[in-house]
């Protein structure tokens, strides 16, 4: 079969960052976005994106595997991304659809392996493992000071009138928290080709237009007008 002349690579861009700085809102008004631009994409989101990892998710945010430790969660979690890969990543970006996940391998770094101690040596072969040379395009970490966030969440919950659990992170102790946030901001410096960093402590809108921005200037298929 003939390729299409000219016709560009589908991208993968993944979102990083802590509980509740808006990662799921974002990754949906991008792919609003990207729909107003003719761009074919899906959504996905780890742990989870395929029915497998579903279940692995279910398991650990249960706190079933917390006992293990973080070095058996870094595994589950890279099992599920294996199959996220294989099943759908993959196969999205091989027929030109752009795949947008909530969270990926940096959670897997920054929460197992920088703030839960797990070496990085086993953090280095799980990622080669699991992604098989699917490396993100590029990454939005959405950074801000976690009590906001939790405060935001929390605001939310009682406005919908929801009992806020917590699930195996969320309970961490605020000091935990701030140490991940530093984390990710870590990980975005080693890692600056592939990794934006953009402050989440501004409105939905104004995020959105910053995300779009850095998203539309790295990408120039996307510079053109809006056709959809
Ligand atoms: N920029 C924002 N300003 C205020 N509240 C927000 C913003 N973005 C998201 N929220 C609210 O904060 C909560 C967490 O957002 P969410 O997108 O689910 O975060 P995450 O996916 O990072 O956990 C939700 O109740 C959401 O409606
Ligand atoms: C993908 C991934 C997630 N996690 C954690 C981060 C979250 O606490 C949880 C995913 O739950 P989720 O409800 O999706 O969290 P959030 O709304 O904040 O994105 O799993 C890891 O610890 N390691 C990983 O590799």
């Amino acid at each position: 079969m003939l390729e299409a002349p000219n016709r560009r690579p589908a991208r993968f861009i993944t979102f990083e960052g802590g509980e509740g700085v808006g990662k799921s809102t974002q990754v949906r008004r991008l792919l609003n976005n990207l729909g107003h631009h003719a761009i074919e994409a899906v959504r996905t989101r780890e742990p989870g994106g395929t029915p497998k990892a579903e279940a692995i998710r279910s398991f650990i945010l249960q706190g079933r595997s917390e006992a293990w430790g973080a070095g058996s969660e870094a595994v589950l979690f890279a099992a599920a991304r294996l199959d996220h890969v294989n099943q759908l990543i993959a196969p999205n970006l091989a027929k030109g659809t752009w795949v947008i996940s909530d969270r990926f391998c940096d959670s897997t770094r920054a929460y197992q392996g920088l703030t839960g101690g797990v070496d990085d040596r086993l953090i280095d072969a799980l990622e080669n493992l699991a992604l098989d040379g699917h490396t993100p395009d590029l990454t939005i970490v959405l950074d801000m000071d976690p009590e906001v966030a939790f405060r935001r969440v929390e605001q939310r919950a009682v406005e919908d009138g929801l009992q806020l659990t917590g699930d195996r992170f969320e309970k961490e102790e605020l000091g935990w928290h701030q140490r991940l946030r530093e984390n990710f901001l870590d990980i975005a410096g080693r890692n600056a080709d592939r990794c934006v960093v953009i402050s989440a402590e501004q409105d939905e809108e104004k995020l959105e237009a910053a995300i779009w921005d850095v998203v539309s200037k790295r990408f120039p298929e996307l510079q053109g007008p809006i056709v959809a």
